[in-house]
């Protein structure tokens, strides 16, 4: 009997010895940079030629790791192995099945801070985000462990005389799991372990710029007993290696987190039929958002400037769940904006690995380039009121920046930044500042800060997104208690962390026997 679920804490960074340890993960982490990483099929280790060269964006010149790439061929391989481990891991008792996430879990918290270091070199994130990132991934495992045993027990029926009714809910098949390196941890996780727990095989092509974490995360499943085959790692471009997993006949369903773009392109080939494929591939896409901050007449103004400069900036606006719109009702405009562009002066741009940092860099070159551009675009859309360009250091820093009058309609208000670029939208009135938070194509979460309890009630069944939240921020859902996915194009609708997510990776399987 396991015990119930609870979240995993977060790490207390103002006690000197928690810093001490996390300073020393760093070092550890340190040491072992530069490594290679194999792909890993059915229990083989491969090298292949070419590799992924993984670098640290807060300093371009260290390079993490280097990731042998797959390429078609191998994910053929990946492919077989893991359709041929599917015969006998669909047999293996959800209960089992679960005390490998538990012990991945306990694993896991014992190399807590080791893995947040990781993620502090990978991904640039500063050490809250990625202590935060690490509990998560701990907390999916953990809950998605006890959901499983949850489904395998009696399920409820109308039960009738004469007939023993019972319901299983049995596994798919082969899965292709593709996440996004924002979560390179939490994500990649919840996505691989609801799979595996729920009884299908995996393939798992992670995203090239944060492959090491995954590969670091292979170490793990396999210390806590995961027989060969169940996960395959194969690191590798998306549109070759991505694709031709999602093609493929023995391709059962695919579970994608990622831009918008990319998840309609994979719905798209999801849905088209191949010769030799038995059954309709189930998509699970979670995708982009453009989440609005609605700030109220009557609004707690402090509240609203903390709750829109966290909610934008942290991890320099990289969150599906970022705030990008802050709709501020007229009377109050002037002050939240004044307030928010206070705050965001004194935010500090810097490396991640220091102590104490707000904001680290963004992800890749691509990355920085595309949302320089979208500043520049900013200039003409907006009126600049702080940042506006690069910041200083050798990696792809961005200052964070705000632009106000914006209108509800400009490219910097309706397409998906995904960095440290806020816009301000002056509304008439709340009716004014829910239509102007509704008209993206996105739905995924926001936040009202308001006193005023009709309005609230209002917000509560008008803002179309998946988490809306009242008087605080539009990021960082927690496993079990703010199920997590969004509405429109932020994805197939779908809850991480929630009691009705392992069902997405199941099929329920009804036997009636009379007597
Ligand atoms: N809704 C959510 O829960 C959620 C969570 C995190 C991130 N996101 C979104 O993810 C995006 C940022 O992540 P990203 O830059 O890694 O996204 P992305 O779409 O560029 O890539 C995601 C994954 O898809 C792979 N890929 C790329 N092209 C592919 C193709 N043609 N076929 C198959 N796979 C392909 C990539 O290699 C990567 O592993 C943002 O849009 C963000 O909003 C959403
Ligand atoms: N679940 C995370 C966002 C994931 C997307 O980037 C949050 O709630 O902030």
């Amino acid at each position: 009997m396991v015990v119930d679920f609870r979240n995993e804490p977060f790490t207390d960074f103002s006690k000197e010895e928690n810093r001490r340890a996390f300073e020393e993960a760093l070092e550890t982490v340190r040491a072992q940079l530069g490594r290679e990483y194999d792909l890993i099929i059915g229990g083989e280790r491969i090298r292949t030629e070419e590799k992924i060269r993984s670098i640290n964006p807060s300093n371009v010149d260290e390079t993490i790791g280097y990731v042998s790439k797959a390429n078609q061929e191998l994910a053929e391989k990946a492919m077989q192995a893991a359709a041929k481990k599917f015969e006998e891991w669909k047999a293996v008792s959800p209960e089992a099945r679960a005390r490998i996430l538990f012990r991945a879990a306990a694993i896991l918290r014992r190399k807590k801070h080791e893995f947040s270091a990781w993620m502090v070199h990978e991904a640039g994130k500063s050490w809250p985000e990625a202590d935060a990132d690490t509990a998560e991934a701990i907390d999916f495992m953990e809950f998605y462990g006890r959901e499983m045993i949850r489904l395998s027990e009696r399920q409820p029926l109308t039960r009738i005389p004469g007939e023993d009714n019972e319901l299983y809910y049995i596994p798919l098949g082969v899965g292709v799991v593709i996440p996004p390196w924002n979560f390179p941890l939490a994500i990649m996780v919840g996505m691989t372990t609801a799979s595996l727990v729920a009884g299908n095989t995996v393939v798992l092509k992670p995203a090239s710029n944060t492959s090491v974490i995954a590969a670091k995360f292979m170490e793990i499943l396999q210390d806590a007993g995961l027989p060969d085959g169940v996960v395959n790692y194969v690191p590798g471009p998306g549109v070759e290696v991505g694709e031709y997993l999602v093609k493929h006949p023995l391709t059962r369903f695919i579970a994608f987190t990622g831009s918008r773009d990319v998840g309609l392109r994979i719905n798209e080939l999801a849905a088209k039929t191949v010769p030799g494929q038995k059954w309709i591939k189930r998509v699970i896409a979670e995708m982009g958002g453009k989440d609005s901050i609605i700030v109220d007449k009557d609004a707690d103004l402090d509240l609203a400037a903390q709750t829109i400069v966290t909610s934008a900036f942290g991890f320099s606006g990289q969150k599906c769940s970022a705030c990008s719109r802050a709709i501020v009702l007229e009377d109050v405009y002037d002050e939240v904006l004044n307030k928010v562009v206070a705050k965001t002066k004194q935010l500090k741009v810097a490396e991640a690995k220091s102590f104490g940092i707000d904001m680290g860099p963004v992800i890749d070159e691509n990355a920085y380039r595309k949302i320089l551009d979208y500043i520049e675009i900013g200039k003409k859309e907006g009126r600049l009121m702080t940042g506006g360009g690069k910041a200083e250091g050798n990696g792809y820093f961005i200052q964070p920046t705000i632009f106000a009058d914006v209108s509800p309609d400009a490219r910097i208000a309706q397409e998906e930044i995904f960095g440290p670029v806020l816009a301000f939208i002056k509304a008439k009135d709340f009716d004014d500042a829910l239509r102007i938070a509704n008209n993206t194509e996105y739905g995924l979460t926001g936040s009202v800060i308001s006193r005023n309890r009709a309005n609230l009630e209002k917000a509560r069944t008008e803002f179309h997104v998946g988490n809306l939240y009242f008087n605080r921020k539009c990021t960082g859902a927690l496993v079990g208690v703010h199920p997590f996915g969004g509405f429109n194009m932020s994805g197939t609708d779908s809850k991480a962390g929630g009691y009705d997510y392992l069902l997405l990776f199941t099929q329920a399987k009804l036997v009636s026997e009379v007597f």
